[in-house]
C-alpha cells in the first residue's frame, strides 16, 4: 500500500512550526506529527487547526505530543524549535541557547528517524546546520537549512514594491549567510520578466533594495516584538513539498559546502540546491560579481566565528 510522507515539526507550539504544520496541511502534504516542549500548547494548535479544515477544505491527520518517540520513522523532520530573538538582538547571540536544543533534538532525530530528510530553521542557521550535521552524521543531501527561501521571497518582494509589479515576475535570489550583515541578495542575476535589475533601478534604488532585504528580518521583529513566522512558515512548506513530492524545485537553502564557491571546510552557507525525494539533490555554482564573491568570502568568515562558539556550547 503506499504510505502518505510522515511529516514532523519539532517546535510546532510556536509561531514557526505552527505556520509549518498549518501550510503542510492546507496542502495535505502528509501526517503530521506537532512535538514541542509544551504538549498542550502544541495540541491546542492541531486542534484549531483542525477545525478549520471544513472551510479550508483539508483533512489532515495530526499527532501532539512531548514525546519525540513519535517521530519515528519521519520522512521529514522540520526543527523550528529553539528561542526567537528579540528587537535589537541579532540571530547570531542566539546561538549558545539554540545550539544546545539542536543538539538535544537531533540526537532523538537520529534514534527515532535515521533516514529522515532534515530541514533547520532555528537560528542562527547556518551554524545550527553543522551541530545538526555533527550530531546526527547525515549526510549534506539530508541535512537542509531554510535561510535563502525566506531572504530571497523578501528580496522579491521588495524588488515587486520598489517597481509596482507583479512579484510572480521577479527572479531574484540571496545566497551566503542568514545573517543581516552577510547575507547575499545577488543583484546580477536579478531579473523581472526577463529585464534585468540594473535596467529597472537606479544603482541607489538597487542598494535600498538590497539593504532592506538585509534588514527584512530585524523590520520585522522591531514591529512584531518577536521574529517573524508567516513568510518563515511559507518558505519552509515549499521546501517540504519539493521534497515529498519530488518536484525538484531549484530554491537558495542553506548546505555543506564541499568546495563549492571555494569554499570548504565542511562550511554551510546558502546556495541554489535541487531539493527532490533525496533531499538536496544538486547543489550548483552560479557565476557571481566580484563584489558578490567578497561578499559570500565575508559570509564565511562570520560564520567560521558563530560556527566555533555554536560547536564549543554542545
Ligand atoms: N531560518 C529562518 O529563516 C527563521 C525564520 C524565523 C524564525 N527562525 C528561528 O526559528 C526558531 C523558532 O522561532 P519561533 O518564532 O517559532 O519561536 P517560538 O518561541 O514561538 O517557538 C519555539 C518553540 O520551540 C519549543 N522548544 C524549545 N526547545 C524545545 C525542545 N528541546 N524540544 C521541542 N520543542 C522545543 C518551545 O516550547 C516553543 O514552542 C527561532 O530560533 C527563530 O530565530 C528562523
Amino acid at each position: 500500500m503506499l504510505k502518505r510522507p510522515k511529516i514532523t515539526v519539532v517546535g510546532s507550539g510556536g509561531n514557526v512550526g505552527a505556520a509549518v504544520v498549518q501550510w503542510c496541511a492546507q496542502k495535505e502534504l502528509g501526517d503530521l506529527v506537532l512535538i514541542d516542549l509544551k504538549p498542550n500548547v502544541a495540541q491546542g494548535r492541531a486542534l484549531d487547526l483542525a477545525q478549520g479544515g471544513a472551510f479550508a477544505g483539508f483533512n489532515a491527520s495530526f499527532t501532539s505530543t512531548d514525546d519525540s518517540s513519535f517521530m519515528q520513522d519521519s520522512d521529514v523532520v522540520v526543527i523550528t524549535a529553539g528561542v526567537p530573538r528579540k528587537p535589537g538582538q541579532t540571530r547570531e547571540e542566539l546561538v549558545g541557547i539554540n545550539a544546545g536544543i539542536v543538539k538535544t533534538v537531533c540526537e532523538n532525530v537520529k534514534k527515532y528517524a535515521p533516514n529522515c530528510i532534515l530541514i533547520l530553521v532555528s537560528n542562527p542557521l547556518d551554524a545550527m546546520l553543522t551541530v545538526a550535521q555533527k550530531v546526527t552524521s547525515f549526510p549534506r543531501e539530508r541535512v537542509i537549512g531554510m535561510s535563502g527561501v525566506l531572504d530571497s521571497s523578501r528580496f522579491r518582494s521588495n524588488i515587486a514594491r520598489a517597481l509596482n509589479v507583479h512579484i510572480k515576475d521577479v527572479s531574484a535570489i540571496v545566497l551566503g549567510a542568514h545573517t543581516d550583515k552577510d547575507m547575499v541578495p545577488v543583484v546580477s542575476t536579478a531579473t523581472v520578466g526577463g529585464v534585468p535589475l540594473n535596467k529597472l533601478l537606479s544603482a541607489e534604488q538597487i542598494v535600498d533594495v538590497v539593504n532592506r532585504t538585509k534588514r527584512g528580518g530585524a523590520e520585522l521583529t522591531e514591529l512584531i516584538g518577536t521574529s517573524a513566522w508567516v513568510a518563515p512558515g511559507f518558505g519552509v512548506t515549499a521546501m517540504v513539498e519539493s521534497i515529498v513530492l519530488n518536484q525538484g524545485r531549484i530554491l537558495p537553502c542553506s548546505v555543506e559546502l564541499k568546495g563549492e564557491y571555494g569554499i570548504s571546510e565542511g562550511a554551510c552557507l546558502c546556495v541554489p540546491v535541487k531539493l527532490t525525494n533525496k533531499g538536496a539533490e544538486k547543489v550548483f555554482e552560479i557565476d557571481l560579481s566580484t563584489e558578490e564573491k567578497a561578499a559570500l568570502k565575508a559570509a564565511h568568515t562570520a560564520y567560521l566565528e558563530v560556527r566555533k562558539i555554536a560547536l564549543s556550547s554542545v
